[in-house]
């Protein structure tokens, strides 16, 4: 069953990579979920999407939320300048505990800070801890949260112009009040980037970038 995933990816993760190196990471985790079990992370047909706005936004200050084990923080902070500052919020403790032991074999403990909670009650502490804002947000947790989220991301003052929302998932399982509320705002300026659920290059899904024009 997918209960309990997160505990064999690791104990694969613990027998077969090579401690210190996030790609060989990345790759080791999508080899385990093409051979052996598909996890829910962004996997490297989405993740090169991923990889490639990150690339182009170029973000000094970023927020993921959804960490699950880690797979999206590795992609994420494998292309953050040096003097980045990463949050990544996860509110299940059982997957933290997993990310955080495959982000420290990767060696991305200095780049990649985790919090554990549920994130309508982290993201307020934000503006506390010294952000002033984020340039980029990967939305990847529970669907239902994609949009209040947001909404509470503004409400903080953590979005600015030019600020980037990547939402996965918007296709499958779909999150449509999202969706909605971000096309019909004219506060942001959405591009859909169609793709593949991860692991699954039969089913259908989709990224979708936001930027907030404010
Ligand atoms: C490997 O496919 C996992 C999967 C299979 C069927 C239905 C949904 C999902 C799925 C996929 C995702 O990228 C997800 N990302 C974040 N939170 C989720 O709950 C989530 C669920
Ligand atoms: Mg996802």
């Amino acid at each position: 069953t997918a209960e309990g995933f997160h505990l064999r990816l690791l104990e694969h993760v613990r027998k077969t990579v090579k401690p210190g190196d996030a790609s060989n990471m990345i790759a080791t985790i999508d080899n385990y979920c093409y051979t052996v079990e598909s996890g829910m992370n962004v996997g490297d047909v989405k993740g090169k999407i991923l990889d490639d706005i990150v690339l182009e936004t170029n973000p000094t200050t970023v927020l993921e939320l959804g960490t699950f084990c880690g797979y999206s923080a590795l992609r994420i902070a494998r292309n953050l300048p040096e003097n980045s500052r990463f949050f990544t919020v996860e509110f299940n403790p059982e997957h933290a505990a997993v990310a955080k032991e495959i982000i420290h074999t990767a060696g991305m403990d200095d780049k990649i800070q985790m919090l554990i909670g549920p994130s309508q009650e982290m993201i307020p502490q934000f503006k506390g801890m010294g952000v002033s804002h984020f340039d980029l947000v990967f939305v990847d947790h529970e669907k239902d949260l994609y949009k209040p989220d947001v909404i509470l991301l503004e409400k903080e003052g953590l979005l600015k112009k030019g600020s980037v929302i990547v939402a996965d998932n918007v296709v499958y399982p779909g999150s449509p009040d999202y969706i909605d509320y971000v096309r019909n705002n004219p506060k942001f300026k959405s591009t859909n980037y169609m793709s593949e659920l991860e692991y699954h290059k039969d089913v259908v899904d989709a990224i979708e970038k936001s930027i907030y024009i404010g």
